[in-house]
Order: C-alpha cells, then sequence, then structure tokens
C-alpha cells in the first residue's frame, strides 16, 4: 500500500499520518519492513559531504500529525556505521503543528572520507510517537528516589567491571565534577535563572 493512498483508511490500530509530497517525482516515507519503527526519508537533492561538514537536506515531504503525536527523524544505522554519516540534532523532531518540507540536518563525521548521497537515496528515518503534553508545575523540593541526583557516570562509567551499586566513600553523590549550571541539584526547582530558562512562570 502506498503510504500517500488517500483512499485506503488506515488499518484498526494504526495513527492516520497526512502526507502531501512537495516533490512529487520522490518515494516516501515507506517502512522497508513490516515491523520497522521509522519510515525511511530520502533526499531530495544531490549532497556532497566532506569530512566534518554538514548540511540540511530536503525529503520532498511535508505531514499533517494528529494532536498528540510527533515524529522524529533518525539517523539510519547503515549511513552512521559505513560511512560516519548521522545527524547534527539526532533525533530531529517534527510537531504536529509543522506543515513545512521535513528536513535532515546531515553531518559526515569521518575524518578523511567525503561522501555524496544522490537524490533518493535514504538519508534518515521518521518515527512517528505519542507524546505526552506535560502541566509544568513549579516545586520547592522534589520527591526522592532511588538515583537521587546522581547521574553522569554515577553508576560506574563503561567497564564491565563497573562500580555499579558501591557508593562513594568521599560522602559526595557520585557523579564526580558539576557538568555545567544545570546539573546541580538546585537547578530547575529553585534557582531562579533555572526557571526563567525552563520558561516556568512565577506562580505558574
Ligand atoms: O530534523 C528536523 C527537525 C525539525 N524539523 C522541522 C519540524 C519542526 O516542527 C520544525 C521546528 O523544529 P525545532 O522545534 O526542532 O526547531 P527550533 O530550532 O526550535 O525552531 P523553531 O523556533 O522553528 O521551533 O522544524 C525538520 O524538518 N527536521
Amino acid at each position: 500500500m502506498s503510504a500517500t493512498d488517500p483512499t485506503t483508511p488506515a488499518p484498526p490500530g494504526r495513527v492516520e499520518v497526512l502526507v502531501r509530497r512537495t516533490d512529487p517525482r520522490l518515494a516516501g516515507p515507506v517502512y522497508a519492513q513490516p515491523s520497522d519503527a521509522g519510515a525511511d526519508l530520502v533526499a531530495a537533492s544531490d549532497v556532497t559531504l566532506g569530512p566534518g561538514e554538514r548540511a540540511v537536506v530536503g525529503t520532498g515531504l511535508a505531514i499533517a500529525l494528529p494532536e498528540g503525536y510527533a515524529a522524529f527523524v533518525h539517523p539510519r544505522s547503515g549511513l552512521a556505521a559505513r560511512y560516519g554519516v548521522t545527524l547534527v540534532n539526532a533525533p530531529g523532531t517534527v510537531d504536529a503543528g509543522y506543515r513545512g518540507e521535513i528536513k535532515v540536518v546531515l553531518i559526515n563525521t569521518d575524518r578523511s572520507e567525503t561522501i555524496t548521497l544522490r537524490r533518493g537515496d535514504r538519508i534518515a528515518q521518521l518515527v512517528v510517537q505519542r507524546v505526552e503534553h506535560a502541566v509544568f508545575r513549579e516545586v520547592a523540593e522534589l520527591p526522592d528516589s532511588v538515583r537521587g541526583v546522581g547521574g553522569f557516570g554515577s553508576t560506574g562509567g563503561f567497564g564491565s567491571g563497573s562500580t555499579a551499586g558501591v557508593a562513594p566513600t568521599d560522602g559526595s553523590d557520585g557523579s564526580g565534577a558539576e557538568v555545567g549550571a544545570g546539573a546541580g541539584a538546585g537547578a530547575g526547582a529553585a534557582g531562579a535563572t533555572g526557571r526563567e530558562a525552563a520558561g516556568v512562570r512565577p506562580g505558574a
């Protein structure tokens, strides 16, 4: 079934996403396999990326998602593993209200090889998901949790003989040095700057 066939209703349990081809000769979005999470997005134009270069590439597609959904532009693992090509902003977020052409922000992370992708090449994949819209409620204290403020490697890093679950002996939270202004326990809940940065209005 064509992904853009307007006469075929969505089967039960499947969300209907309206698709407009801004470039009618291009394919997509197409699920390569029935159980794939992502539908392939293709390049609307040729693009050549030297080592470290990036480009915003059109896909020839615009969509209308139902309210309560978003679509996420993810890299393709084959392009990433074979050529080092991924997305600068992975995953890119396509809002339900966005009606413009979906674009892909590609980057060539390879240090020496230039890659040329051709119009019609599959450059990314689109994952449609239900998303919650939160009500952000400001509080003075957050409820306790097992993790607490530990993060950024607090469970022991990446080695198989990790120290996961071993409490630090220095009385710290185990997360090592503070990482940026937003990593502290008070950020987000107590600091005025954090509130402003989070867009939380006083009294909201
Ligand atoms: O990889 C992406 C990411 C975003 N978009 C489109 C859809 C999305 O709804 C819109 C805005 O994206 P985002 O909110 O990430 O951009 P922003 O930098 O916050 O810009 P804006 O001020 O327009 O929201 O751009 C894409 O086509 N591809």
